[in-house]
Protein backbone atom coordinates (compact mmCIF):
# COMPACT_ATOMS: atom_id res chain seq x y z
CA UNK A 1 0.00 0.00 0.00
CA UNK A 2 1.89 2.83 -1.07
CA UNK A 3 0.64 6.33 0.16
CA UNK A 4 -1.10 9.09 -1.64
CA UNK A 5 -0.07 12.11 -1.93
CA UNK A 6 -3.09 13.99 -3.99
CA UNK A 7 -4.26 17.23 -2.38
CA UNK A 8 -1.38 17.62 -0.05
CA UNK A 9 -0.82 20.90 0.34
CA UNK A 10 -4.34 21.79 0.20
CA UNK A 11 -4.96 19.33 3.21
CA UNK A 12 -1.87 20.25 5.33
CA UNK A 13 -3.01 24.27 5.13
CA UNK A 14 -6.52 23.29 5.76
CA UNK A 15 -6.22 21.11 8.75
CA UNK A 16 -3.59 23.56 9.94
CA UNK A 17 -6.04 26.08 9.47
CA UNK A 18 -8.49 24.66 11.74
CA UNK A 19 -10.88 23.87 8.94
CA UNK A 20 -11.68 21.47 6.48
CA UNK A 21 -10.05 18.21 6.09
CA UNK A 22 -9.59 16.72 2.27
CA UNK A 23 -9.50 12.67 1.67
CA UNK A 24 -8.25 12.56 -1.67
CA UNK A 25 -11.08 14.56 -3.80
CA UNK A 26 -13.63 15.25 -1.29
CA UNK A 27 -13.30 17.12 1.39
CA UNK A 28 -15.20 17.17 4.81
CA UNK A 29 -15.54 20.21 7.12
CA UNK A 30 -14.83 18.72 10.92
CA UNK A 31 -17.78 19.65 12.99
CA UNK A 32 -16.27 18.22 16.52
CA UNK A 33 -13.99 15.60 17.70
CA UNK A 34 -15.75 12.01 18.69
CA UNK A 35 -13.11 10.45 20.66
CA UNK A 36 -8.96 9.95 21.09
CA UNK A 37 -6.97 6.94 21.20
CA UNK A 38 -3.33 5.95 21.73
CA UNK A 39 -2.20 8.36 18.63
CA UNK A 40 -5.64 8.84 16.90
CA UNK A 41 -8.01 11.37 17.11
CA UNK A 42 -11.42 11.24 15.93
CA UNK A 43 -13.63 14.06 14.40
CA UNK A 44 -17.09 14.12 13.45
CA UNK A 45 -17.60 15.31 9.87
CA UNK A 46 -19.60 16.50 7.47
CA UNK A 47 -19.03 16.14 3.85
CA UNK A 48 -18.79 19.68 1.96
CA UNK A 49 -20.16 19.13 -1.56
CA UNK A 50 -20.57 22.23 -4.04
CA UNK A 51 -24.01 21.03 -5.76
CA UNK A 52 -25.95 20.25 -2.63
CA UNK A 53 -28.57 19.28 -5.14
CA UNK A 54 -26.54 16.10 -6.20
CA UNK A 55 -24.59 15.27 -3.20
CA UNK A 56 -25.74 11.85 -3.10
CA UNK A 57 -24.65 11.34 -7.02
CA UNK A 58 -21.29 13.21 -6.52
CA UNK A 59 -18.41 13.35 -4.02
CA UNK A 60 -17.89 10.19 -1.80
CA UNK A 61 -20.97 8.37 -3.47
CA UNK A 62 -18.47 8.08 -6.66
CA UNK A 63 -15.75 7.12 -4.36
CA UNK A 64 -17.99 3.97 -1.91
CA UNK A 65 -18.57 0.68 -3.67
CA UNK A 66 -21.74 0.09 -1.40
CA UNK A 67 -24.43 2.97 -1.57
CA UNK A 68 -25.66 1.70 1.71
CA UNK A 69 -22.13 3.11 3.24
CA UNK A 70 -23.32 6.67 2.25
CA UNK A 71 -25.61 8.66 5.15
CA UNK A 72 -28.31 10.62 3.76
CA UNK A 73 -26.62 13.75 5.87
CA UNK A 74 -23.39 13.59 4.12
CA UNK A 75 -21.76 12.78 7.97
CA UNK A 76 -18.90 10.74 8.52
CA UNK A 77 -16.15 9.83 11.33
CA UNK A 78 -12.77 10.55 10.28
CA UNK A 79 -9.79 9.31 12.42
CA UNK A 80 -6.70 11.15 12.17
CA UNK A 81 -3.80 9.11 13.19
CA UNK A 82 -0.11 10.81 14.06
CA UNK A 83 2.50 8.71 12.53
CA UNK A 84 6.02 9.52 13.82
CA UNK A 85 8.15 6.26 12.63
CA UNK A 86 8.49 3.83 10.24
CA UNK A 87 6.72 1.55 12.47
CA UNK A 88 3.78 3.44 12.98
CA UNK A 89 3.27 3.59 9.33
CA UNK A 90 3.85 -0.16 8.96
CA UNK A 91 0.96 -0.24 11.60
CA UNK A 92 -1.43 2.36 9.45
CA UNK A 93 -0.96 0.56 6.47
CA UNK A 94 -1.66 -2.91 7.64
CA UNK A 95 -5.02 -1.27 9.16
CA UNK A 96 -6.21 -0.19 5.75
CA UNK A 97 -5.12 -3.46 4.42
CA UNK A 98 -7.15 -5.34 6.63
CA UNK A 99 -10.15 -3.33 6.67
CA UNK A 100 -10.51 -3.87 2.72
CA UNK A 101 -10.42 -7.63 3.77
CA UNK A 102 -13.87 -7.56 5.12
CA UNK A 103 -17.26 -6.84 4.28
CA UNK A 104 -20.09 -7.38 6.54
CA UNK A 105 -22.97 -5.09 8.24
CA UNK A 106 -21.41 -6.01 11.63
CA UNK A 107 -18.10 -4.93 11.15
CA UNK A 108 -16.84 -1.02 10.54
CA UNK A 109 -16.24 0.06 6.52
CA UNK A 110 -13.43 1.63 5.58
CA UNK A 111 -14.64 4.51 2.93
CA UNK A 112 -11.72 5.99 2.08
CA UNK A 113 -8.45 6.69 3.09
CA UNK A 114 -5.10 9.03 2.67
CA UNK A 115 -1.38 9.34 4.15
CA UNK A 116 0.36 12.32 3.93
CA UNK A 117 4.00 13.29 5.23
CA UNK A 118 3.67 16.55 7.19
CA UNK A 119 7.03 17.86 8.29
CA UNK A 120 10.43 16.72 8.66
CA UNK A 121 11.75 15.53 12.11
CA UNK A 122 14.87 16.47 13.71
CA UNK A 123 16.27 13.45 12.65
CA UNK A 124 15.13 14.19 8.86
CA UNK A 125 12.87 11.38 8.21
CA UNK A 126 9.66 12.31 7.52
CA UNK A 127 6.08 12.32 9.54
CA UNK A 128 3.14 11.07 8.21
CA UNK A 129 -0.27 11.65 9.41
CA UNK A 130 -3.25 8.98 8.05
CA UNK A 131 -6.96 10.19 7.34
CA UNK A 132 -9.45 7.19 7.91
CA UNK A 133 -13.04 7.89 7.17
CA UNK A 134 -15.76 5.93 8.75
CA UNK A 135 -19.47 5.92 8.38
CA UNK A 136 -20.38 7.48 12.17
CA UNK A 137 -22.32 5.64 15.12
CA UNK A 138 -23.46 8.58 17.66
CA UNK A 139 -24.76 5.93 20.26
CA UNK A 140 -21.63 5.28 21.49
CA UNK A 141 -19.41 1.68 22.28
CA UNK A 142 -20.86 -0.50 23.93
CA UNK A 143 -18.70 0.54 27.14
CA UNK A 144 -19.80 3.73 26.73
CA UNK A 145 -23.17 1.90 27.06
CA UNK A 146 -22.73 -0.53 29.72
CA UNK A 147 -20.44 2.28 32.11
CA UNK A 148 -23.79 4.49 31.90
CA UNK A 149 -26.08 1.46 32.85
CA UNK A 150 -23.67 0.72 35.49
CA UNK A 151 -23.59 3.83 37.37
CA UNK A 152 -27.20 4.22 36.77
CA UNK A 153 -27.15 0.37 38.90
CA UNK A 154 -29.20 -0.51 35.57
CA UNK A 155 -28.60 -3.47 33.23
CA UNK A 156 -29.24 -4.72 30.22
CA UNK A 157 -32.41 -7.25 30.11
CA UNK A 158 -31.65 -11.23 29.63
CA UNK A 159 -33.05 -11.09 25.62
CA UNK A 160 -31.08 -7.59 25.11
CA UNK A 161 -28.12 -9.17 25.94
CA UNK A 162 -28.61 -12.17 23.76
CA UNK A 163 -29.53 -10.06 21.15
CA UNK A 164 -26.52 -7.61 21.65
CA UNK A 165 -24.64 -10.59 21.52
CA UNK A 166 -26.27 -12.41 18.58
CA UNK A 167 -26.61 -10.07 16.16
CA UNK A 168 -29.49 -12.14 14.77
CA UNK A 169 -31.97 -9.47 13.56
CA UNK A 170 -29.23 -7.91 11.76
CA UNK A 171 -28.20 -10.62 9.39
CA UNK A 172 -31.59 -11.65 8.43
CA UNK A 173 -30.51 -8.85 6.08
CA UNK A 174 -27.27 -10.61 4.83
CA UNK A 175 -30.28 -13.39 3.63
CA UNK A 176 -31.66 -10.69 1.33
CA UNK A 177 -28.11 -10.35 -0.32
CA UNK A 178 -27.61 -13.38 -2.16
CA UNK A 179 -26.75 -17.04 -1.39
CA UNK A 180 -23.31 -16.82 -0.81
CA UNK A 181 -24.13 -14.59 2.55
CA UNK A 182 -27.01 -16.66 3.51
CA UNK A 183 -25.88 -17.97 6.57
CA UNK A 184 -26.53 -16.25 9.73
CA UNK A 185 -23.67 -14.90 10.79
CA UNK A 186 -21.88 -12.58 13.74
CA UNK A 187 -19.13 -9.99 12.31
CA UNK A 188 -16.62 -12.36 13.82
CA UNK A 189 -17.55 -15.02 12.45
CA UNK A 190 -16.99 -13.32 8.76
CA UNK A 191 -13.32 -12.67 9.50
CA UNK A 192 -12.71 -16.20 11.31
CA UNK A 193 -14.04 -17.77 8.35
CA UNK A 194 -11.62 -16.45 6.22
CA UNK A 195 -8.91 -18.08 4.15
CA UNK A 196 -6.41 -17.63 6.20
CA UNK A 197 -8.87 -17.10 9.17
CA UNK A 198 -8.02 -13.36 10.75
CA UNK A 199 -8.35 -12.71 14.48
CA UNK A 200 -9.57 -9.39 15.54
CA UNK A 201 -6.93 -9.50 18.60
CA UNK A 202 -8.65 -6.62 20.26
CA UNK A 203 -12.46 -7.55 20.78
CA UNK A 204 -13.58 -5.37 23.83
CA UNK A 205 -16.99 -3.41 24.89
CA UNK A 206 -14.49 0.33 23.80
CA UNK A 207 -14.01 -1.06 20.17
CA UNK A 208 -17.54 -1.96 19.60
CA UNK A 209 -19.92 1.07 18.74
CA UNK A 210 -23.63 0.69 19.30
CA UNK A 211 -26.35 2.34 16.70
CA UNK A 212 -29.63 2.49 18.18
CA UNK A 213 -32.40 1.54 16.02
CA UNK A 214 -36.40 2.13 16.60
CA UNK A 215 -38.35 -0.99 17.80
CA UNK A 216 -35.18 -3.30 17.59
CA UNK A 217 -32.03 -4.69 19.31
CA UNK A 218 -29.01 -2.20 18.70
CA UNK A 219 -26.70 -2.75 16.03
CA UNK A 220 -23.51 -3.71 17.40
CA UNK A 221 -20.72 -2.62 14.67
CA UNK A 222 -17.00 -3.85 15.52
CA UNK A 223 -14.02 -1.66 14.87
CA UNK A 224 -10.47 -1.03 14.88
CA UNK A 225 -9.10 -3.53 12.87
CA UNK A 226 -5.15 -2.10 13.43
CA UNK A 227 -4.68 -5.07 15.04
CA UNK A 228 -6.53 -8.06 12.93
CA UNK A 229 -4.17 -10.79 11.76
CA UNK A 230 -4.12 -13.57 9.87
CA UNK A 231 -4.97 -15.90 13.28
CA UNK A 232 -3.27 -19.16 13.17
CA UNK A 233 0.40 -19.49 14.27
CA UNK A 234 2.66 -22.31 15.04
CA UNK A 235 5.13 -21.52 17.59
CA UNK A 236 8.03 -23.67 17.76
CA UNK A 237 10.38 -22.01 20.46
CA UNK A 238 11.16 -19.82 22.99
CA UNK A 239 12.00 -17.12 21.23
CA UNK A 240 8.87 -17.43 18.80
CA UNK A 241 6.99 -17.41 22.23
CA UNK A 242 8.51 -14.21 23.70
CA UNK A 243 8.03 -12.33 20.46
CA UNK A 244 4.22 -13.22 20.66
CA UNK A 245 3.47 -12.46 24.19
CA UNK A 246 5.44 -8.94 23.30
CA UNK A 247 3.33 -8.22 20.47
CA UNK A 248 -0.05 -8.97 22.39
CA UNK A 249 1.35 -6.59 25.17
CA UNK A 250 1.28 -3.93 22.36
CA UNK A 251 -2.06 -4.75 20.64
CA UNK A 252 -4.54 -7.12 22.66
CA UNK A 253 -5.90 -5.15 26.20
CA UNK A 254 -4.75 -6.94 28.94
CA UNK A 255 -8.06 -7.18 30.66
CA UNK A 256 -9.56 -8.68 27.55
CA UNK A 257 -6.24 -10.62 26.44
CA UNK A 258 -6.44 -14.60 26.55
CA UNK A 259 -3.93 -16.79 28.71
CA UNK A 260 -2.20 -18.04 26.07
CA UNK A 261 -1.00 -14.72 25.14
CA UNK A 262 0.53 -14.20 28.78
CA UNK A 263 2.01 -17.41 29.08
CA UNK A 264 2.71 -18.83 25.82
CA UNK A 265 4.08 -22.36 25.75
CA UNK A 266 7.28 -23.02 23.14
CA UNK A 267 5.08 -25.68 21.86
CA UNK A 268 1.54 -23.83 21.00
CA UNK A 269 -0.72 -23.58 17.69
CA UNK A 270 -2.73 -20.24 18.28
CA UNK A 271 -5.38 -19.95 16.71
CA UNK A 272 -8.28 -17.62 16.56
CA UNK A 273 -9.65 -19.22 19.41
CA UNK A 274 -7.84 -15.90 21.19
CA UNK A 275 -10.77 -13.72 19.83
CA UNK A 276 -13.27 -16.39 21.83
CA UNK A 277 -11.91 -15.48 25.07
CA UNK A 278 -11.97 -12.11 24.59
CA UNK A 279 -15.98 -12.37 23.39
CA UNK A 280 -16.12 -14.51 26.71
CA UNK A 281 -14.95 -11.28 28.81
CA UNK A 282 -17.11 -8.97 26.11
CA UNK A 283 -20.21 -11.11 27.01
CA UNK A 284 -19.44 -10.53 30.96
CA UNK A 285 -18.96 -6.93 30.12
CA UNK A 286 -22.28 -6.35 28.91
CA UNK A 287 -23.86 -7.74 31.80
CA UNK A 288 -21.47 -6.14 34.56
CA UNK A 289 -20.11 -3.53 33.03
CA UNK A 290 -16.15 -4.62 33.18
CA UNK A 291 -13.97 -7.58 32.01
CA UNK A 292 -14.68 -10.38 34.60
CA UNK A 293 -11.18 -10.66 35.78
CA UNK A 294 -10.90 -6.79 36.43
CA UNK A 295 -14.60 -7.73 38.58
CA UNK A 296 -12.66 -10.59 40.34
CA UNK A 297 -9.63 -8.73 41.48
CA UNK A 298 -12.13 -5.91 42.81
CA UNK A 299 -10.39 -2.88 44.41
CA UNK A 300 -7.79 -5.19 46.55
CA UNK A 301 -6.24 -5.30 43.32
CA UNK A 302 -3.57 -8.12 42.41
CA UNK A 303 -2.12 -9.66 39.44
CA UNK A 304 -4.50 -9.69 36.09
CA UNK A 305 -2.21 -11.82 34.36
CA UNK A 306 -2.23 -14.38 37.12
CA UNK A 307 -6.14 -14.09 36.98
CA UNK A 308 -6.65 -14.46 33.94
CA UNK A 309 -4.12 -17.68 33.78
CA UNK A 310 -6.16 -19.19 36.07
CA UNK A 311 -9.46 -18.54 34.94
CA UNK A 312 -10.29 -16.80 37.94
CA UNK A 313 -13.68 -15.84 37.72
CA UNK A 314 -15.94 -14.29 39.88
CA UNK A 315 -19.39 -13.53 39.33
CA UNK A 316 -21.87 -10.77 41.40
CA UNK A 317 -23.54 -12.19 44.57
CA UNK A 318 -26.84 -11.19 45.57
CA UNK A 319 -30.38 -12.65 45.98
CA UNK A 320 -31.52 -10.87 42.64
CA UNK A 321 -29.43 -11.84 39.93
CA UNK A 322 -30.20 -9.96 36.75
CA UNK A 323 -29.07 -13.30 34.64
CA UNK A 324 -30.29 -16.96 34.78
CA UNK A 325 -27.39 -18.84 35.57
CA UNK A 326 -27.06 -20.39 32.13
CA UNK A 327 -25.56 -17.13 30.89
CA UNK A 328 -22.81 -17.44 33.65
CA UNK A 329 -22.05 -20.80 32.55
CA UNK A 330 -22.05 -19.68 28.77
CA UNK A 331 -19.19 -17.22 29.89
CA UNK A 332 -17.66 -19.69 31.70
CA UNK A 333 -17.71 -22.11 29.12
CA UNK A 334 -15.73 -19.32 26.62
CA UNK A 335 -13.43 -18.43 29.54
CA UNK A 336 -11.81 -22.18 29.23
CA UNK A 337 -7.80 -21.43 29.49
CA UNK A 338 -7.13 -24.29 27.26
CA UNK A 339 -7.00 -22.81 23.71
CA UNK A 340 -7.45 -26.64 22.48
CA UNK A 341 -10.65 -27.39 24.15
CA UNK A 342 -12.00 -23.59 23.96
CA UNK A 343 -15.47 -23.35 21.72
CA UNK A 344 -14.86 -22.14 18.04
CA UNK A 345 -17.07 -19.26 16.87
CA UNK A 346 -19.34 -21.63 14.95
CA UNK A 347 -20.35 -23.45 18.10
CA UNK A 348 -20.71 -20.05 20.28
CA UNK A 349 -23.47 -19.12 17.41
CA UNK A 350 -25.22 -22.53 18.08
CA UNK A 351 -25.31 -22.48 21.57
CA UNK A 352 -26.43 -18.95 21.98
CA UNK A 353 -29.30 -19.43 19.57
CA UNK A 354 -30.65 -22.02 21.97
CA UNK A 355 -30.58 -19.32 24.70
CA UNK A 356 -32.26 -17.02 22.26
CA UNK A 357 -34.70 -19.29 22.05
CA UNK A 358 -35.20 -20.08 25.78
CA UNK A 359 -34.67 -16.39 26.83
CA UNK A 360 -35.82 -13.92 24.75
CA UNK A 361 -39.76 -15.56 24.62
N1 LIG B 1 -17.09 5.53 13.31
C1 LIG B 1 -17.18 6.10 14.51
N2 LIG B 1 -18.33 6.70 14.89
C2 LIG B 1 -18.43 7.29 16.11
N3 LIG B 1 -17.45 7.32 17.02
C3 LIG B 1 -16.28 6.74 16.71
C4 LIG B 1 -16.08 6.10 15.44
N4 LIG B 1 -14.82 5.60 15.41
C5 LIG B 1 -14.26 5.91 16.60
N5 LIG B 1 -15.12 6.60 17.39
C6 LIG B 1 -14.86 7.11 18.75
O1 LIG B 1 -13.48 7.42 18.87
C7 LIG B 1 -12.86 6.63 19.90
C8 LIG B 1 -11.43 6.21 19.51
O2 LIG B 1 -11.47 5.46 18.30
P1 LIG B 1 -10.55 4.18 18.04
O3 LIG B 1 -10.82 3.16 19.11
O4 LIG B 1 -10.71 3.76 16.63
O5 LIG B 1 -9.12 4.83 18.25
P2 LIG B 1 -7.77 4.06 18.60
O6 LIG B 1 -6.64 5.02 18.51
O7 LIG B 1 -7.68 2.85 17.74
O8 LIG B 1 -8.09 3.67 20.10
P3 LIG B 1 -7.31 2.66 21.04
O9 LIG B 1 -6.03 3.36 21.40
O10 LIG B 1 -8.28 2.50 22.20
O11 LIG B 1 -7.15 1.39 20.25
C9 LIG B 1 -13.81 5.46 20.09
O12 LIG B 1 -13.74 4.94 21.39
C10 LIG B 1 -15.17 6.07 19.81
O13 LIG B 1 -15.67 6.73 20.95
Amino acid sequence: MGCSFSGLNALYDAVNGGGDVWINENRFKIVRQLGEGGFAYVYLVKEVVSDSSSALANGLAKKVKDPSHLSDDRTYAIKKVLIQNNEQLDLVRDEIRVSSLFSHPNLLPLLDHTIISVKPTQEGSWNHEAYLLFPVHLDGTLLDNSKAMTSRKEFFSAPDVLQIFRQEENNSKLEELGPENESKEVGLKHMHNLGPPYAHNDVKPGNVLLSHRKGKCPLAILMDFGSARPARKQIRSRSEALQLQEWASEHCSAPFRAPELWDCPSDADIDERTDIWSLGCTLFAIMYGVSPFEYALGESGGSLQLAIINAQIKWPAGPKQPYPEEFHHFVTWMLQPQPALRPCIDDIIYHVDKLVTKFSQ
